[in-house]
């Protein structure tokens, strides 16, 4: 029998309870792991053990697949009308709206995000994804297709079936809402792999799926690491689709699994370094505040954080003395203190200086550089540290935000993504210049452009090569527009009526009125 992970919040934003299973969520129960590990789970704040959840294997995930698919089957897919399915979808919703406080505080503790933003950002943003995918569940429909008067041909848009879904740590529960949302709507039955720093809103909202009463095998959660749970999914025959977010090297390996295994169709939510242009003629208060938002939103550690901020020399001393103002008191500490913007990084792996990346469990690959190495890095090159760049306090991952200015083009802080409160500040003078630096990394996700004058925003917004192009503001998204990226950002697109493209199948009908051969 799994345990039960029971927490009282006594905060300042928050008091109650938070009570729920930390096994396996498999066709509508929590079991323990077939081979009975477990992972610790750590609050990023002191780093300290919040508690232990099941540690899923390959096993586990045969099961969790062979459920989902008998679930497809009978109860779920081309069995359930796409009404019922969001009306579950609806009633899943309503259930996270009235836990709100309960569900952004559990996110709060395990990832070290401020609570007014788990609340406010990741919570909200995942009821919504889920509302407006489950206003899709029965809109999604082929067309006839004109071909000769002998004929009539159809399409109809199936489902897949089982698909797969890993689940990065910096947006835990938003990122499963941007997955599970198109792939429940379409008639897919899940196997998700939440991150093994920050399962516990997943399990969470398991138990509230119990009680909108999605049909079991429908929604599966296997906790568990990437190399087992993941390369599982990743690997496995019957997973029709597998959808992942988290670093381009991990993308890389699904690829080569999904093209190993069953050619299984594939989208990735990969990497970014944002470039950020502001020009001589926007609004700088706005553009200063806008650009605040987009680096230290999350603590950085946002694939769409606008790291790279290039600002024109004529405002280049205004606005780095304002930005740097803003920076300066953005309020670093306990995630559950009324007034505090930024918590820990999420994991101790992610503030170290450098992690060993192993392959097969024992070859040495790289060395990958983590926030600190990369702060390290920056001072290494030359950069110079304009605020921050060290640690805040004794305990836990906190980073101070950061802001380098003298950097490089080459340097690594200018090509990598840091993933922390780290802004790099780089003075330009020519806008065909500036753009070319901003197309000149390996990635290409989102962009922001800030400029009172509609022809040069839009003239520069149309040669940047980014998924996401925000002109006068940073770092947004929302349900209902596609996200992704070009370059090595990604493949397909999250969000949007786009999304649902990736988890149905298009069969096309012939049907012959009399063509004789
Ligand atoms: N695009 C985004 O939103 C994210 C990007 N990242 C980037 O990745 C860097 C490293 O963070 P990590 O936590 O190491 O990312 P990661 O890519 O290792 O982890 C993301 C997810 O992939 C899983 N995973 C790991 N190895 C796997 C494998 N071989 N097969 C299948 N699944 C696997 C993990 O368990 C986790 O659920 C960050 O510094 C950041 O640059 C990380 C998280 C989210
Ligand atoms: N990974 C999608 C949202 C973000 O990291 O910006």
């Amino acid at each position: 029998m799994p345990q039960t992970f029971t927490y009282e919040f006594d905060t300042p934003v928050y008091k109650g309870k938070s009570s729920f299973p930390t096994g396996l969520f498999i066709n509508g129960q929590f079991v323990d792991g077939i081979d009975g590990g477990t992972i610790d789970v750590i609050n990023p704040t002191n780093g300290k053990l919040l508690t232990k959840v099941s540690e899923g294997s390959s096993k586990d995930v045969d099961f969790a697949v062979e459920c989902a698919q008998k679930a497809f089957d009978t109860v779920w897919g081309l069995n359930c009308p796409g009404s019922e399915r969001g009306r579950l979808m609806y009633k899943l919703a309503d259930l996270l709206e009235q836990h709100a406080d309960e569900v952004a505080a559990v996110e709060a503790l395990n990832v070290g995000k401020a609570f007014s933003w788990a609340k406010g950002a990741d919570i909200a943003g995942t009821i919504s994804v889920i509302r407006y995918y489950a206003g899709f569940a029965d809109k999604i429909s082929g067309k006839t297709i004109e071909t000769s008067i002998d004929k009539i041909s159809y399409t109809i848009h199936e489902p897949l079936g089982v698909v797969g879904q890993i689940v990065p740590w910096n947006f835990p529960l938003m990122m499963l809402s941007w997955k599970f949302g198109p792939a429940i709507a379409a008639g897919n039955c899940i196997v998700l792999k939440p991150s093994e720093f920050t399962p516990l809103s997943a399990l969470l909202l398991a138990q509230l799926s119990v009680e909108a009463g999605f049909p079991p095998g429908v929604i599966n959660i296997v906790t568990g690491y990437g190399s087992t749970v993941g390369e599982a999914i990743s690997n496995h025959m019957h997973i029709e689709k597998v959808a992942f977010t988290g670093s381009t090297l991990v993308g890389r390996k699904i690829m080569t699994a999904a093209a190993r295994s069953n050619v299984k169709d594939v989208t990735l939510e990969l990497g970014g370094k944002s470039p950020n242009i502001v020009f001589d003629d926007c609004d700088i208060d706005q553009a200063v505040s806008w650009a605040i938002h987009g680096i230290y939103f999350n603590h950085g550690q946002a694939c769409s954080a606008s790291s790279r901020i290039y600002v024109h020399a004529k405002i280049y001393d205004d606005f780095l003395n304002k930005f740097t103002e803003k920076a300066k008191n953005l309020k670093t500490g306990d995630p559950f203190a009324a007034d505090t913007y930024q918590g820990p990084l999420v994991s101790e792996q992610q503030f170290k200086a450098s992690v060993l990346e192993l392959v097969c469990g024992s070859v040495l690959k790289h060395d990958k550089q983590r926030v600190m190495g990369y702060i390290e890095s920056g001072k290494e090159a030359g950069a110079t540290v304009h605020l921050g760049g060290v640690r805040w306090g004794n305990e836990g991952y906190f980073v101070e935000p950061t802001i380098f200015t003298e950097a490089k083009h080459d340097m690594r802080i200018v090509q990598e993504e840091i993933f922390g409160p780290v802004a790099i500040v780089v003075k330009f003078e020519d806008d065909e210049d500036v753009i070319r630096q901003a197309n000149d990394t390996v990635y290409g996700l989102a962009a922001a452009v800030f400029s009172k004058n509609i022809d040069r925003a839009l003239r520069t917004a149309q040669k940047l090569r980014a998924g996401s192009l925000w002109i006068n503001c940073a770092n947004q998204v929302h349900a209902n527009i596609p996200f992704g990226g070009f370059k090595q950002s990604g493949i397909g697109r999250e969000l949007g009526e786009y999304a649902l493209e990736h988890y149905t199948g298009i069969k096309a009908i012939h049907i012959n009125l009399g063509h004789k051969i």
